[in-house]
Parts: C-alpha cells; sequence; structure tokens
C-alpha cells in the first residue's frame, strides 16, 4: 500500500539555509496495517504525511501509494486515500449533511450515490443525530468525527491520519479512537496515523515507526520494541542488605534477567517478560528461605523505548524542538 525509498525532504529557510525535515525514508506497509508514527515535533511525520498525499513534492526519492506513484501520477493516489490533516476543518456554516455530499461530489459521486454515502458515514460515525446542525456548532470530537468522515467519502482503502485525537478530552479521544479501531476492522482499511499520545499508539497501532530527526530509528510491533529496547523491571524489598544479597545471587542464577542490581534491601531485576520471571523469582526465593516484603513488576511504556533509542524522552525532545523554534525566530 504505501512503499518509499530514500524518500527526503528538505526546506530552505533564512539566508541560504536548509533543514533536511524527511531524511531517506524507507517504509513498506502493507494492506490491511494499522501503523502508528511516532515522534517528537519536528520529526518529520507531516511533512511525510504530505509527501505520501501528494500535497507536497519530494526533494528526492520515490513514494508508490495506493500503487501508484505520488509524483507521476498525484491525482490517482488522491482518488485512492483520504487524508486527515492536522489542520482540517469542515466549513464552520455548513450542516453536517451538506458537508458530506458537497465532499462526495467533489470526488465524482452522482448527486444519489453522494446521498446514500453521507447517509452511510453518519450512521457509521455516529452522528446520525448531528446531520442538521451546523458544522462550527459541534464539539471538538464531533468535529474530528465529521472530518474522518469527509475524509472516507470516496472510500478509500488507505487513510492517513495526522494526529486524529490532538486537543480532545480523554471521552473524545476514547470515542474517535473507537471508531476508527472499527473502520480498521470491519473495512480492512489500511491506516497510518500519526500521534503524541504514546498510550493510542500503543494501545491502537499493530506496528510503530519510530522517527526522529527525519529518520525512521525503529519499526515493529508495540510489544517487541518494549520487550527487546526497554524491558521490563522487577523490583523486590527485603528485611536485610544480608537477604537482598542473597536474593541477587539467586536472580543472578535465573535465566531470564539482563541486569540485577542491588541498592539497600532493595533488589532490582531487568528483563523482556517480567510477568513470567516474577513467580518463579519470588518461589526461588521462598525455597532458599528468603523472604520478599514487597514485589513490584514495571512494564516500559513507548516512552521508554524512545528513551533507549534516543537518550532522550519525546517530552525532553519537543522541549528542545521548542527551544530550537523560539532562538531561531528571536535570531530572525
Ligand atoms: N514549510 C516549511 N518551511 C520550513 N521548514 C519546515 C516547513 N515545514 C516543516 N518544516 C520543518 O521540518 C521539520 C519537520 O517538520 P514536521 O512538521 O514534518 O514535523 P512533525 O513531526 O510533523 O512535527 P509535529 O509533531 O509538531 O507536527 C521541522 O524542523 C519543521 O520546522
Amino acid at each position: 500500500m504505501i512503499h518509499t525509498r530514500n524518500l527526503t525532504r528538505s526546506f530552505r529557510v533564512k539566508r541560504k539555509k536548509s533543514v533536511e525535515a524527511v531524511r531517506g525514508l524507507n517504509i513498506d506497509i502493507e494492506q490491511g496495517e494499522l501503523v502508528a508514527f511516532l515522534g517528537p515535533n519536528g520529526a518529520g511525520k507531516s511533512t511525510s504525511f504530505r509527501m505520501l498525499t501528494t500535497l507536497l513534492p519530494p526533494t528526492s526519492g520515490t513514494a508508490l501509494v495506493a500503487g501508484r506513484d505520488v509524483q507521476a501520477d498525484p491525482v490517482a493516489v488522491r482518488g485512492r486515500i483520504g487524508y486527515l490533516g492536522q489542520g482540517n476543518g469542515a466549513g464552520r456554516d455548513y450542516r453536517v449533511t451538506d458537508e458530506l455530499l458537497t465532499q462526495g461530489r467533489i470526488y465524482g459521486l452522482s448527486r444519489s450515490e453522494a446521498r446514500r454515502r453521507s447517509g452511510e458515514l453518519l450512521e457509521s460515525l455516529d452522528l446520525g443525530p448531528l446531520a442538521n446542525r451546523e458544522a462550527g456548532k459541534l464539539s471538538g470530537g464531533q468535529r474530528r468525527r465529521l472530518d474522518i468522515a469527509i475524509a472516507l467519502v470516496h472510500r478509500p482503502g488507505l487513510l492517513f491520519l495526522d494526529e486524529p485525537s490532538t486537543g480532545l478530552d480523554p471521552q473524545s479521544r476514547a470515542d474517535v479512537w473507537g471508531h476508527i479501531g472499527r473502520l480498521h476492522e470491519e473495512f480492512d482499511t489500511t491506516i497510518f496515523f500519526s500521534t503524541h499520545y504514546l498510550e493510542e499508539a500503543d494501545q491502537w497501532a499493530k506496528r510503530v515507526l519510530v522517527i526522529d530527526q527525519g529518520l525512521v530509528i525503529a519499526d515493529d510491533t508495540p510489544e517487541n520494541l518494549k520487550a527487546n529496547l526497554a524491558g521490563d523491571r522487577i523490583t523486590i524489598t527485603v528485611g536485610t542488605p544480608e537477604d537482598a544479597k542473597n536474593a541477587a545471587e539467586i536472580a543472578e542464577r535465573m535465566e531470564a534477567p539482563r541486569e540485577v542490581t542491588v541498592d539497600g534491601t532493595k533488589v532490582t531485576l531487568r528483563m523482556s517478560r517480567g510477568d513470567a520471571v516474577l513467580p518463579e523469582f519470588v518461589r526461588a526465593l521462598d525455597a532458599a528461605g528468603v523472604k520478599a516484603l514487597t514485589a513490584e513488576l514495571w512494564r516500559p511504556t513507548l516512552d521508554d523505548v524512545f528513551l533507549a533509542l534516543t537518550g532522550r524522552t519525546l517530552r525532553e525532545s519537543e522541549l528542545e524542538d521548542d527551544q530550537a523554534d523560539t532562538s531561531d525566530w528571536q535570531g530572525a
């Protein structure tokens, strides 16, 4: 569905300086996948989306999207994809149903087809009761659902969603995601989305591409990324430093732990499957007569994965980016 080779995009900024927003993107996304694009502000996600949706020409490289080349055949690509950009937004004064009808007509549907398709979308995105409301009077979540419906009017098999839930309250975010998940399940729609909410990527994506400074630095399932790059941690506390030493020796003899550390009466183990190791470890301690007072299993998040990959958390990267933007602006 999406195949890119060495796709790059630079922007000329002030005084002949240029920014390499995307530096050699090589991705393959197949029919029916649900893939997250994760990275800090300025990593190159929107620029990639804009190239893949034909809104921005690449500086170099190639991209096949829905079987067509974005540069040689942009019109065919546009007809086969849906795109929800960060700045999308239905016109404020039109009724919800008119927005959908107009969009359907723009995509070449006949009047009756456009009416039928609008009806289907209103129902599947739970917008039916709002059909006659002006788009400008919808709540944030309702509006985002309308934007998704608009992106779907021509039944694209591939949907790009650039931060579909940003700015929504938790309830509306869950609601929007429920609908996206259903689209994927019921219609086998291929979905490529970006988000700043790591837990959304974790919960919904079957695969996560991590991008930093214009380069994809990891590509795997959320489970594999967490297990291989960050790992689980078990922490137990025991009664005395002597017991902690014994517990650490027991842990060292087990196969799974990658690293065992002792801090006073606290022993910490790092490994990839802590849920399987914890009961085994507690049994081994029992058998050796070492009493664990507390036992805690800590599982990593995708932010820990980003930290393991780059040495910074996503949040820190975003702050750095904000500061860079400010100094650029001050110097301008
Ligand atoms: N039109 C432009 N002119 C100059 N620089 C640009 C332009 N568009 C993007 N950039 C720069 O390219 C880099 C990548 O930006 P992009 O918007 O793709 O990042 P992003 O990962 O989508 O960020 P965010 O999560 O904040 O949306 C940034 O350094 C940005 O400042």
